[in-house]
């Protein structure tokens, strides 16, 4: 059990939409420590995305607070959000008119890293995700499941100490998704990284995590009592 402090802290998190009809997140709290793979697990609608977005500071709370690596993502976000990378609902927004190569360079360069310095590493992870071969391609000519892996790689090349994945096998077959569960499992193993990974899929999170938090779909339309016959 490690004695540092947690890398992520969700405090009691609520979210509604539509003028609070919907409720998509209500009053979550967990921690995730650091390395450690963390599952976001629960059905369409259950709130993950919305929660990850939270963390991310794309939503806003209306109650709750979140802390990224110690750092409240409301209070400084810029600092929270220099520890932080991800990959949104199955794709990061990879540019289809470059190549593989250029895609994990760029998104190497936007994180502060100097795009010629990450060669090497670009090498590994294309290795590791078996795109090694595709990497002078243009990202529009893969397959989905070679642009899942290109969306992964490009948010693994960046160095963030903590990621979150929102569903990285949506959309991807069976054989696409074992691989790809495999390689993620590999390159945590390999690099030092905190992850918090949310899918409806039972099978991803329990090969890929180490721990689950299992989320109920609570959204539900509030019906004001004059709706009532
Ligand atoms: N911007 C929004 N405006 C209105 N309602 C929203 C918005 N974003 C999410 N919701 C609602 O909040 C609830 C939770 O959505 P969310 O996308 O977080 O769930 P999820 O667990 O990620 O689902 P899925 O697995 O389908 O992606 C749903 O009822 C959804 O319709």
């Amino acid at each position: 059990m490690s004695n540092d402090a947690p890398d992520l802290v969700v405090d009691g998190l609520t979210k509604r939409f539509d003028d609070g009809a919907v409720t998509a997140v209500d009053d979550l709290s967990f921690t995730v420590e650091p390395g450690s793979v963390v599952g976001l697990l629960g059905p369409n609608g259950a709130g993950k995305t919305t929660t990850i977005k939270s963390i991310l500071g794309l939503v806003i709370p209306d109650s709750g607070s979140v802390e990224v690596g110690g750092v409240d993502v409301h209070d400084r976000p810029r600092l929270a959000h220099r520890q932080i990378d991800a990959m949104l609902e199955g794709a990061r927004n990879n540019y289809w008119r470059l190549t593989v190569e250029e895609n994990l360079r760029y998104f190497a360069g936007i994180s502060g890293l100097d795009p010629d310095a990450v060669l090497e590493e670009c090498d590994e992870i294309l290795q590791r995700f078996e795109i090694d071969e595709k990497r002078d391609e243009v990202v529009r000519n893969l397959s989905r499941g070679m642009k899942q892996k290109v969306s992964l790689a490009s948010v693994l090349v960046t160095d963030a100490s903590i990621v979150c994945i929102d569903e990285p096998t949506l959309g991807l077959d069976v054989e696409s998704t074992r691989q790809l569960k495999k390689e993620l499992r590999n390159t945590i193993d390999q690099q030092d990284m905190t992850v918090l990974l949310s899918s409806h899929d039972m099978d991803v999170i329990e090969d890929v995590c180490d721990r689950v938090i299992i989320m109920h779909a609570l959204a539900k339309e509030i019906v004001d009592s004059d709706g009532w016959s």
